[in-house]
């Protein structure tokens, strides 16, 4: 499964907790970040990520194209609520491709350790099932 994680600052120490205490999951599946998100995860728990450009930069875009092919299977985004981005647009439009391809997405903990815990048990499944239908 290819999962992606991204958090805004302040909300970065929270995905830096959730990714270690989740590692021994996390680590059986392609990971994805933002850039400095990945960076930070990446130092704080040893766990490899593919990192894209910071969020600012296009990494919500970046991320977004791979859910446009469907080819992100599961999105982590802590986001936070309480500070304006420069980048709102992008953010938008990710959380938007979501529910085009309805592709599971957390943005905060509470659901961030359901989805994590449904992807154990292999609730998403239905994931792999599609991609073996297009052939990815
Ligand atoms: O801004 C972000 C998501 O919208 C996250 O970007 P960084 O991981 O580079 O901080």
């Amino acid at each position: 499964m290819k999962i992606a994680l991204i958090a805004h600052d302040k909300k970065k120490n929270d995905i830096i907790q959730f990714a270690q205490a989740y590692k021994y999951s996390l680590e059986k599946h392609e990971l994805y970040a933002t850039g400095t998100t990945g960076m930070k995860i990446s130092e704080h728990t040893g766990l490899s990520l593919h990192r894209f450009q910071s969020g600012p930069l296009g990494g919500d875009q970046q991320i977004g194209s791979m859910v446009a092919e469907n080819n992100m299977d599961m999105i982590i985004f802590f986001r936070d609520p309480l500070t304006a981005q420069p980048h709102e647009p992008d953010i938008t439009a990710l959380l938007r491709l979501c529910d085009v391809y309805n592709i599971p997405l957390a943005t905060n903990m509470g659901t961030a350790e359901v989805l994590i815990h449904a992807l154990e048990r292999g609730d998403l499944k239905w994931r792999e099932i599609i991609h073996d239908n297009e052939g990815k």
